[in-house]
């Protein structure tokens, strides 16, 4: 049996102990504990919050690259096959942040043992899926005086096979905002219908009425999504429930849209409020930016990418824009650089329970990222 890279069998540790968003303490303990078994000469580790950021010195900087992978999983019980599942009940790295951690610790390894001429300042980021980690970490004391010139993220994609890498210029990922709406009526006994307001009946009529939004008032050249992914109500079947709860995300290519949207969405609660005669509360929870690739270093990284393929062997393809929302489009707005998919070949989606990305795919994306760094940085 051969041996596993390291940075697979760190995937698998961190595999198995998903935390929520700012609650990463395990992660972090994890990740500090592999971060003291690298040589430590050219490496400053900081923490913040339960983020990590560690920076490899070069051996002659006249810049800064940054990379950032990030640490958070998902509420969503795991029915994978997987010999290592997770171990937190009801929690799991369906959404690849086990692959982007054990990739971001297999960069450091790499510039720990042999540095580059530049600095590399690599961000281990909590709460991607929410609150959003990105924008405090940006505005961290721990980062300013570290910020990158340059700044890269990959997503995994289990669309496309191991050893394939897709991206393009310009807008990668979705503006996105969350949505939780509230909604307070009159609750009553099952058989008197006419005594109360249903709040059930109100938050069915409510996600009919959110769909019509994209349908009938976005410009159908332009897009957007509402998924509404949880609805909680009521507390017994022969009670008329007098709380209902949606909770969702929207989506939106341009960011004039979303307010389209939002604006709609207002309405919408509006008349629901006035035909049930009841209260709601509109939420909009964390918004994050579009993902927005820097034209000319994408297009030069891409052309690399095909320079390079017969060392990296990757397989590079110009992929199209996704609804996908990432709080890395926050480094992006304020550092140029680019975001790209990896393949992970699997055929459950993000955010699926069955996902089971392709661990191959790890050495691709170490090998990858390196040899394009050394390569901008003239080593
Ligand atoms: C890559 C990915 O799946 N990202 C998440 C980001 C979630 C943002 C926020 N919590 C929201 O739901 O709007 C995604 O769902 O796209």
């Amino acid at each position: 049996m051969t041996a596993l890279s390291p940075f697979v069998e760190l995937r698998r540790k961190l595999h198995q102990i998903p935390e929520p968003g700012f609650e990463e303490f395990k992660t972090q303990q994890l990740l500090l504990d592999e971060l003291a078994k690298l040589p430590q000469e050219r490496l400053t580790i900081r923490t913040w919050r339960t983020g990590i950021l560690v920076r490899i010195a070069g051996t002659n900087p006249a810049k800064r690259f940054g990379y950032r992978a990030d640490m958070d999983g998902l509420p969503i019980p795991e029915q994978t096959s997987l010999p290592f599942p997770s171990l937190h009940p009801g929690y799991m790295h369906a959404c690849g942040h086990d692959l982007h951690m054990a990739i971001g610790m297999g960069i450091v390894s790499e510039f720990a043992s042999a540095p580059m001429k530049d600095d590399l300042i690599v961000l281990f980021q909590p709460a991607e899926e929410g609150p959003g980690g990105a924008l405090p970490m940006l505005g961290a004391e721990e980062l300013q005086d570290w910020m990158p010139d340059q700044i890269a993220g990959l997503h995994i994609a289990p669309e496309y096979p191991v050893g394939t890498i897709a991206t393009k210029p310009e807008i990668l990922f979705a503006n996105t905002s969350e949505l939780f709406i509230d909604l307070t009526g009159r609750g009553g006994h099952a058989a008197f219908p006419h005594l109360a307001n249903d709040m059930i009946v109100a938050a069915a009529q409510m996600v009919g009425q959110l769909q019509t939004i994209v349908a009938r008032n976005v410009n159908p050249l332009d897009s957007a999504v509402i998924t509404i992914g949880k609805i909680e109500g009521g507390t017994k079947q022969n009670i008329i429930a007098e709380k209902a709860r949606l909770e969702g995300t929207i989506r939106t290519l341009s960011a004039q849209s979303m307010e389209l949207v939002k604006g709609r969405i207002e309405a919408v609660v509006r008349g629901i409020e006035q035909s049930f005669d009841c209260q709601a509360h509109i939420d909009y929870g964390s918004n994050y930016k579009q993902v927005y690739n820097d034209p000319a270093l994408t297009a030069e990284f891409m052309e690399w990418l095909r320079g390079d393929q017969e060392y990296t062997g990757v397989e590079l393809v110009e992929c199209p824009v996704a609804m996908t929302g990432e709080d890395f489009g926050y480094f992006l707005e304020r550092i140029p650089g680019f975001m790209f998919w990896l393949g992970v070949d699997t055929p459950y989606g993000l955010h699926h329970a069955k996902l089971e990305p392709n661990e191959g795919a790890i050495d691709v994306a170490i090998r990858t990222v390196s040899r394009y760094l050394r390569w901008k940085s003239g080593n």
